[in-house]
């Protein structure tokens, strides 16, 4: 038995690295029979047949998992920004970063493109929210050491709107990391989407990467009750605050008395972070406990 981890699913059959080599595995049956699909991530013990061939025989427990795309145990969200076309909305960082702080990932906020644009109000928004930001761009290279830093040794997710660079920032990184670079249709502002198929890069500076077009879009399945319950936890720079409000149960949107809207009048925490918190607030109002 060797372990491994799944590099990328396709067509029932799972791609396990161990690091030696990749087998192609099927996955037993009993997992099917438990609800459990292997998701790219896992890391899975392996019965090892010949020619390079194989069978998941064990799912290891999941730090985290995402639906769209599949994908397990990412470490840490890479949510790349632009102030250039196509400028990236704040509420977009927020919500993904949100869900990430809710799964267990690190969250880096990484803005692109500052060759054209130095994206001042977003550094400070992020700088001032205790979210760790970093500036870079593709096109000079600016910032990218940083960037190989604070991605190493990890599984990193990018996500970030169509046409953000994404794509370039990752052939920046690693020039044999071929990916299709879109160019952006002008007339629409955003870039052309290309899908590809989930699957993990290991990158020559040592980072693993996940590049999926699919995180970009968060979808409705991923705002949930969890989300509701947890939604001021999920705002790491709201923690000083929240036990300082006049009522418990205050859901620091409107209350006289709340220690977070102190906060934000005092500009301890950023307006705009607070914005994407009451429309979160709101998006996630709907969802009643009963219906799971
Ligand atoms: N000036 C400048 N242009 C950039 C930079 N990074 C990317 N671009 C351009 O922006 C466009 C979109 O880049 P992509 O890397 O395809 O963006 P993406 O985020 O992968 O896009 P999707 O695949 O649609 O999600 C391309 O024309 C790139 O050349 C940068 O740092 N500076
Ligand atoms: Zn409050």
């Amino acid at each position: 038995m060797s372990r491994g981890r799944i590099q990328k699913a396709l067509s029932g059959f799972y791609y396990v690295n161990t690091g030696t080599q990749l087998l192609q595995c099927r996955a037993r049956g009993k997992f099917r029979k438990e609800g459990l699909t292997p998701l790219v991530g896992d890391w899975v013990d392996v019965q090892e047949l010949p020619g390079g061939q194989g069978y998941v025989e064990r799912i290891e427990p999941r730090k985290n998992q995402f639906a769209r795309p599949a994908v397990a145990n990412i470490d840490q969200l890479v949510i790349i920004a632009s102030h250039a076309i196509p400028q990236t909305d704040p509420y977009l960082i927020d919500r993904v970063s949100a869900i990430a702080v809710l799964k267990g990932c690190e969250v880096l906020v990484c803005i692109n493109k500052t060759d054209l644009d130095p994206a001042d109000d977003l550094y400070e928004i992020y700088s001032s929210a205790g979210l760790p930001v970093l500036r870079v761009s593709a096109e000079s290279g600016e910032g990218l050491n940083q960037l190989t830093e604070a991605i190493s040794e990890k599984l990193s997710a990018f996500t970030g709107n169509s046409g953000v660079g994404k794509s370039s920032i990752l052939n920046a990184l690693d020039p044999e990391f071929h990916l299709q670079v879109g160019e952006v249709s002008q007339a629409l502002g955003r870039g052309r989407h290309t899908t590809r198929h989930v699957e993990l890069y290991h990158l020559r500076c040592g980072a693993d990467v996940v590049d999926s077009p699919g995180f970009s879009s968060f979808d409705t399945d991923e705002l949930n009750l969890e989300l509701k319950r947890e939604l001021p936890n999920t705002f790491p720079e709201f923690a000083p605050y929240l036990d300082h409000c006049r009522f418990t149960g205050c859901s620091h949107t409107k209350e006289k008395g709340c220690a977070v809207l102190k906060a934000v009048r005092e500009g301890k925490v950023p307006k705009s972070r607070h914005e994407s918190y009451l429309r979160l607030y709101e998006e996630l109002k709907p969802l009643k406990e009963w219906e799971k």
